[in-house]
């Protein structure tokens, strides 16, 4: 397997991916996209900061890409969509950079407040000026932070501590986490109108696009400073400059830009604006922090283990992987064998999870059951990133439900299909050492053991319907494993499930189908 590093990441992260997950790891960076579109066919997982741009076009170009990891926070540099369709993890390190975030922005803000890039440019150039440099303190100020989450609360925590006011605007954040910070959480129109120092702190989105701009700036305080540590394109560029040379606004404190790398800017003629090159997360800490979590991700997304830090995949924490993993591949089995043996174009699956796992998160397992269910159709075009949206695409409506209630069985799962022509139900558990069983069919029990070859054949409950039908799978030379029937009640309905050593042709099946008492004849193969 191949890795291809196209931005600089720390040296822990590319030494764990080569020794410990035993990789070929390329580090090429500053490459174009043609570049990039060129090449990366010939890799299994890519490793970026916030330079490369993933786009479209380069994940439609990656063959065998089965993971994009991303050293840092933020994804938008990454088309996750084109990613997602196409069945490749994205993963990131969400918290490594935090605290190197954090700090840039206090630093920036202090450093905004006291003109301290000014003066120390000035002095350097042999000019020692103390009239101009008159500061402000943050102490008794109000602090708007938008975005209350890691790094606004970092913030938050900080300008407490320099006795600031803090007020945050985040629709998602509670009351609760916002008094414990010891935050108001306001509305947005507060945060604009009453504050003294503004800061941002959220991704940016269709909707966090130019969240600040003319109209939140005519708005404001006169004399607002603002900082940006977040992303470009959050604060309007254009709008900013022209506040800012007006006067409203007396001075910005930016690390990131709406085009970077950036090297020219109206931005940067005007004294009262600090930049920084996106330096947010450049720390010795934060880049070794990053580039280890992502490494180890890689590793696991390419054993197709479960990763850490998916962003278009459930991610699963390790104590839920303890209870779930045992069931990943019930549910991949129930998937492929109730596709199998329902006819028709699917609207709809349930799935319900009943008894002790109905505590946890079983999104993971829903998507896997989702892959098993499609698989036998679209093969390998369909994995567990990729099956949620295939079946949305497809309009294939998906219930999951769970009760802690029991049903038999200390954990059950059970699997319904509507399609245009039928409804089918599955319903599996684990026994002994985790293994697999099929213990209903459209309401039969039975105890079956779903794997291999196998023939599922709802019939009349009466005689002569498994003679025959032995007498014609013997006929092939193919031997029988294992037989179960299910019945509810002498002589009405029954289910006959057979695990047989290799697969029957077509007109056997049809043979099968002509015995007196049999209702159908499914070959399913797991
Ligand atoms: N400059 C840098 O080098 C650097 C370093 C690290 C992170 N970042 C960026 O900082 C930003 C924040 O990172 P984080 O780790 O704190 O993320 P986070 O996910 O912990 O917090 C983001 C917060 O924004 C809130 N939010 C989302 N949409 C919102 C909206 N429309 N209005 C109000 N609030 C909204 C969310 O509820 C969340 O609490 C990201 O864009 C990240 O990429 C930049
Ligand atoms: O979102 C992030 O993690 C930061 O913006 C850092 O970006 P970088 O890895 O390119 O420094």
């Amino acid at each position: 397997m191949r890795i291809l590093v196209s931005d600089s990441i720390s040296e822990k992260g590319i030494e764990i991916l080569r020794k410990e997950g035993g990789y070929q790891v390329d580090v090429k960076t500053k490459l174009s996209e043609d570049e990039l579109v060129d090449i990366i066919g010939d890799y299994h997982a890519l490793v970026v900061r916030s330079q490369t741009k993933v786009t479209r076009r380069i994940i439609e170009s990656a063959r065998q890409l089965k993971i994009i990891g991303r050293a840092g926070v933020g994804i938008d540099n990454i088309d996750v969509d084109a990613a997602t369709e196409r069945g490749i993890v994205v993963v990131n390190a969400p918290e490594g950079n935090t605290v190197a975030a954090t700090e840039h922005t206090i630093a920036m803000m202090l450093a905004l407040a006291r003109n301290i890039p000014q003066a120390n440019q000035l002095l350097k150039n042999g000019k020692w000026e103390r009239k101009k440099f008159l500061g402000v303190e943050l102490r008794g100020k109000t602090l708007g932070i938008i975005g209350l989450g890691k790094i606004g609360s970092g913030v938050a925590k900080r300008a407490k501590a320099m006795e600031m006011k803090v007020l945050a605007y985040d629709p998602f954040i509670s009351e609760d986490r916002a008094q414990r910070l010891g935050v108001e959480l306001v509305d947005f129109d507060r945060i604009i109108k009453e504050s003294d120092f503004i800061t941002v702190h959220l991704p940016l989105t269709k909707e966090t696009y130019h969240m600040i701009s003319w109209q939140q700036f005519e708005a404001m305080k006169p004399g607002v400073r603002i900082c940006n540590v977040a992303r470009g394109g959050i604060v309007d560029e254009e709008a900013l400059y022209e506040a800012l040379k007006s006067g409203k606004v007396a001075g910005a404190a930016i690390d990131v830009f709406e085009q970077e790398p950036l090297t020219e800017s109206p931005l940067f003629e005007l004294d009262n604006v600090i930049v920084t090159p996106h330096l947010g997360a450049s720390t010795e800490e934060a880049q070794v922090n990053v580039a280890v979590e992502v490494a180890y991700d890689i590793i696991a997304g390419l054993r197709g283990e479960p990763v850490k830090n998916a962003v278009n995949i459930p991610s699963i924490k390790p104590e839920l992987l303890k209870v779930i993993q045992p069931y990943v591949d019930l549910v991949e089995k129930l998937g492929k064998f109730i596709s199998q043996v329902s006819e028709g174009h699917i609207k709809q699956v349930e799935i319900k999870y009943n008894g002790e796992m109905a505590q946890y998160d079983v999104t993971s397992l829903t998507n896997t059951f989702l892959k098993g269910l499609l698989r036998p159709v679209l093969k390998d075009a369909v994995n567990y990133v990729n099956a949620p949206l295939i079946a949305k695409n497809r309009g294939i409506k998906v219930y999951e439900s769970k009760s802690v209630e029991l049903e038999d069985y200390a954990n059950l799962i059970t699997v319904k299909v509507t399609t245009d022509k039928c409804e089918k139900s599955v319903a599996g558990t684990l026994f002994g050492k985790n293994e697999p069983r099929i213990v209903r069919i459209d309401g039969y029990t039975v105890d079956a053991v779903p794997e291999g070859h196998m023939l599922v054949i709802p019939h009349i409950d009466k005689p002569r319907i498994i003679g025959p039908v032995g007498n014609l799978i013997g006929a092939l030379d193919v031997n029988i494993a294992g037989m179960q029937v299910g019945r509810k009640v002498i002589g009405g309905k029954a289910v006959m499930f057979l695990n047989i050593d290799a697969p029957v042709p077509e007109e056997t099946l049809k043979e099968i189908a002509k015995i007196d008492g049999i209702l159908d004849v499914k070959y399913v193969h797991l």
